[in-house]
């Protein structure tokens, strides 16, 4: 079983899965130890070279992200506009997050591996989003693997990963919906990453109603720092609850930092994960008040914990460091 006994997906207060009487371990972390530790030694995982194939792979996915294909998958935009209404722009960010989020440093399993695509349907992937861009996303694979077969410029054989797709969305989906640049969150993601062939142990995802400390241990101990934790738990500007029409914040297809001023004044959307971020520690306190005063701020740093989190437990191999001629 999981060590650290995390329920997935479901409110309970306890952060355990609801309704089966199942108590939650305490995860048991030194929290102002870590914390310390994550900013004087940072953990920094690997991150591969990358060469001209792999660039190239990249700027075909994004293209294929914008527009979609008619008739076979929608894009993110449409004639021009944000096509927020045929692609669930919240479960594409959060699958990111699901396919990266079962890594254990401890035991260096899972992690961005592309593992999601057996992990749909079990708890916390029950969700309706989630199960429609994990179907979104093989459309836009096959599509990518399509250009890049008829591309006279890449090598034979060259097929992009689902860990890649499952990645890159996440940073596509922030750019179009008003986030960081594509310069700053899209571009520095490295490719490469190699396909899992079994589901990962995704009983060790959060569910929202995890307490402080368990929420805490479990990012520190993976190796991020709270700073990180509060970044990436910006994600939850976008996107809609579990009855996928209570929205996360006022604007959930919009990517600003209106988010830390919700959990600020203790909005009633958010979950108990986000509403503890304030309150509970110092350096959490001032990465909320940071980011709720100053948008760059935010973006820069979710940019950064975001590329850290598609890292995370990733093995890689590289697409090519040659176009041909
Ligand atoms: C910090 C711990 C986290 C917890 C406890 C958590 C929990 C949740 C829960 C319970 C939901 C509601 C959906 C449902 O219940 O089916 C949700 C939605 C969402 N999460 Fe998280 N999450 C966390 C971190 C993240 C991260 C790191 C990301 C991405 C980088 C993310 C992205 C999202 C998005 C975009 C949604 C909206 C989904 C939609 O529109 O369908 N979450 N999260």
């Amino acid at each position: 079983g999981c060590p650290f006994g995390f329920g997935g997906g479901l409110e309970d207060a306890e952060g355990g899965i609801k309704g089966t009487g199942r108590r939650l371990q305490q995860a048991g972390c030194n929290i102002n130890t870590l914390a310390q530790q994550a900013v004087t030694a940072p953990f920094v995982p690997a991150n591969p070279l990358q060469g001209q194939v792999d660039k190239y792979v990249k700027e075909v996915a994004w293209n294929v992200f914008q527009t979609g294909f008619p008739g076979f998958v929608p894009g993110l935009f449409k004639n021009g506009r944000l096509n927020s209404a045929n692609v669930p722009l919240g479960g594409l960010l959060r699958l990111s997050f699901h396919d990266a989020g079962p890594f254990n440093r401890a035991t260096g399993r899972g992690g961005a591996n592309g593992s999601l695509r057996f992990e749909l349907g079990v708890k916390p992937n029950t969700n309706q989003n989630i199960i429609i861009a994990a179907g979104l996303c093989d459309r836009w694979r096959t599509m990518i693997n399509n250009a890049l077969a008829a591309d006279p410029k890449v090598p034979r054989g060259v097929q992009i990963s689902y860990a890649d797709v499952y990645q890159l969305i996440g940073a596509a989906v922030v750019v179009a919906a008003g986030g960081p640049s594509k310069a700053e969150v899209y571009d520095p993601l490295p490719v490469g990453r190699r396909d899992a062939l079994v589901a990962d142990n995704v009983a060790q995802m959060p569910g929202g109603g995890i307490s402080w400390n368990n929420l805490a241990c479990l990012f520190l101990t993976n190796g991020y720092s709270l700073e990180e934790l509060v970044a990436l738990s910006g994600a939850h500007e976008l996107g809609f609850r579990q009855d996928r029409t209570t929205p996360m914040t006022a604007n959930p297809n919009s990517f600003t930092n209106e988010y830390f001023s919700a959990v600020i004044n203790g909005a009633r959307n958010l979950f108990n994960s986000d509403r503890v971020l304030w309150g509970n520690h110092a350096r959490s306190n001032a990465a909320v008040q940071t980011f709720a005063n100053n948008r760059a701020a935010f973006f820069t740093a979710f940019a950064k914990a975001y590329n850290k989190m598609g890292r995370m437990g990733a093995t890689w191999q590289s697409y090519g460091a040659k176009l041909k001629a």
